[in-house]
């Protein structure tokens, strides 16, 4: 009996320790370089930095643009190399074209999100919605952006008033810019501004709250994925918002339902309610989206939009008070193509390229989404790197964003770095704050046009200041995103216009 026994301890031992050799020898045998792994763990010990993105920039000093890495046990191939990544993204785009679940915990509906699918469902469901967003009337979406704007600098003259010394600007932004996104795309009031317990504000805080790289249990998850079940038990406060969101949600969508189609289609959820799409499950015949299709996106793209769209506007508020020359520099382009006073004119914010390079100077060195991440869907060669099935890609931009031979002085602010005679030196790859290829953020332009609005009514009303709490180089922490760690605080002057109009 104990002979037995012996012999299979032995055997299970063999057993385990051939399949933990084979588990962490797949960059040995593709001779992709990378630090080494320990078993179970893998790498993820060494994220130990309270800013887990250094480490990108460590390894890449060490093993250059491509090396592997494990997360626990699965191999995560890591890609800094511009050509590379226009490669996977765009010509190769078949064989990476899923993206690895980012949130491990989902619940009904979020399976039919465009975050989580992929193949002929994802390709249908990410054309209604870019068609959804493309329809929308310019001048609808940026009337109700500015109305929701005019409520924004309202509140902050009361909060200039209030707290002359400053005071934390992000946390009105991020539910400004959730108010402002829900109105001009979904022509929907949140009115979160107001109320900080309205649902979709506090589930969207929960959501990223759950999926935060602080969040050690969303951590274990995202790197074993056999222990979500188990895992997900703690995952409470997230479910239960869960399901009162989605129960709002859904109520939204059958009311706008009910009204039957307006003449003039003018917000997604009216688009998404009447298009028809081509149903592959069924002979191709054109049907309707169901609500449950439409919950999922109403939902993903607004996870989609909050947290990247307030952060980004968090840190370029940020870095117009740290650097007062480009704030007046942007106030003249401002004044000269918006004038004080009138509502500004989608044409004209187009026009202004000091505004788009300071947004673009903001994301380089405050990157919102730091990286790009992919799943490898079949065995291939790349520019002579192997990748395998199942591999995870992680085309990580930010240690590219700070490097010097790409952006000289890369700690330094200088939005001038954007002018088309320097951008045009580099590769289009080293700068890709909102993805690229087919699966490209869908809300890049609403993203872009709501910010410029905010941009332009606060720097002609208020001169941002430091003040004491000012802090530079800004906190940051991954709650997915890069937001701001501990808020952006600032000190409001109001502008005396009548004296500038002239
Ligand atoms: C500054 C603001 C934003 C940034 C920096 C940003 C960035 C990104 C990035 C990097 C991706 C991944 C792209 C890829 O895999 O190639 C993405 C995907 C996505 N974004 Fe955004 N985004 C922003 C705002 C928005 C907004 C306002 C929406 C709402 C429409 C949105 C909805 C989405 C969705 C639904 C996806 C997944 C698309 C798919 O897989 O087909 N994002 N975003």
């Amino acid at each position: 009996m104990e002979i037995l026994a012996i012999t299979v301890i032995v055997l299970l031992f063999i057993y385990l320790y051939r399949k933990m050799r084979k588990t962490y020898s797949v960059f040995e045998t593709l001779k992709i370089p990378g630090p080494k792994p320990v078993w179970i763990l893998g790498n993820i010990h060494e994220f130990k930095d309270e800013d887990k993105l250094s480490m990108f920039k460590v390894w890449r000093k060490q093993y250059g643009d491509v090396y592997g890495f494990y997360e626990g046990f699965k191999p995560s191939v890591v890609v800094c190399d511009p050509e590379l990544s226009r490669l996977i993204l765009v010509k190769h785009f078949e064989k990476f074209h899923i993206r690895p679940i980012y949130n491990p915990f989902l619940y009904y509906p979020d399976e039919y999100s465009l975050l989580n699918e992929h193949g002929t469902r994802w390709k249908t469901q990410r054309k209604a919605v870019v068609a959804a967003f493309n329809s929308l009337p310019i001048h609808n979406v940026s009337e109700r952006l500015c109305e929701t704007t005019a409520e924004f600098t309202d509140m902050l003259s009361d909060a200039a008033f209030q707290f002359t010394d400053g005071f934390d600007i992000g946390r009105i932004v991020d539910r400004y810019t959730l108010d402002a996104f829900a109105h001009a795309a979904f022509d929907y009031k949140v009115n979160s501004m107001r109320d900080e317990n309205a649902t979709l504000y506090q589930f969207m805080k929960v959501f990223n709250e759950s999926s935060s790289a602080d969040n050690p249990v969303a951590g274990l998850a995202r790197v074993y994925d056999s222990l979500v079940p188990f895992l997900q038990l703690f995952d409470t406060k997230h479910k239960s918002t869960h399901i009162q969101h989605i129960h709002e949600l859904r109520e939204l969508i059958e009311k706008r339902q009910k009204q039957g189609q307006q003449p003039v289609i003018d917000n997604v959820i009216d688009y998404l309610l009447f298009t028809k799409i081509t149903d592959t499950n069924n002979k191709n015949q054109q049907r309707h989206l169901t609500v449950e299709e439409i919950v999922a996106h109403l939902n993903s793209i607004t996870g989609g939009g909050f947290g990247t769209t307030n952060a980004a506007l968090s840190f370029v508020l940020h870095q117009l008070t740290v650097n007062q020359d480009v704030q007046e520099k942007l106030f003249q382009e401002i004044k000269h193509n918006c004038g004080l006073f009138d509502n500004p004119d989608v044409a004209n914010i187009h026009k202004m390229k000091y505004l788009d390079n300071v947004i673009n100077e903001t994301l380089r060195i405050l990157p919102c989404a730091p990286g790009v991440a992919r799943t490898c869907t079949e065995d291939c060669t790349i520019n002579g790197v192997e990748f395998r099935k199942g591999m995870v890609l992680r085309i990580m931009l930010c240690p590219l964003y700070a490097d010097d031979t790409i952006y000289p002085s890369p700690e330094q602010f200088k939005p001038e770095r954007f002018d088309d005679e320097e951008k045009n030196m580099r590769h289009p790859n080293s700068f890709l704050p909102f993805g690229q290829g087919p699966r490209i953020c869908p809300g890049y332009r609403i993203a872009l046009i709501l910010m410029k609005i905010a941009i332009v009514f606060i720097i002609r009303q208020f001169v941002l200041k430091p003040c004491e709490k000012t802090k530079d180089p800004l906190p940051t922490a991954l709650r997915p995103m890069l937001v701001p760690r501990d808020g952006v605080y600032v000190k409001l002057q109001l502008r005396n216009n009548n004296m500038l109009s002239t």
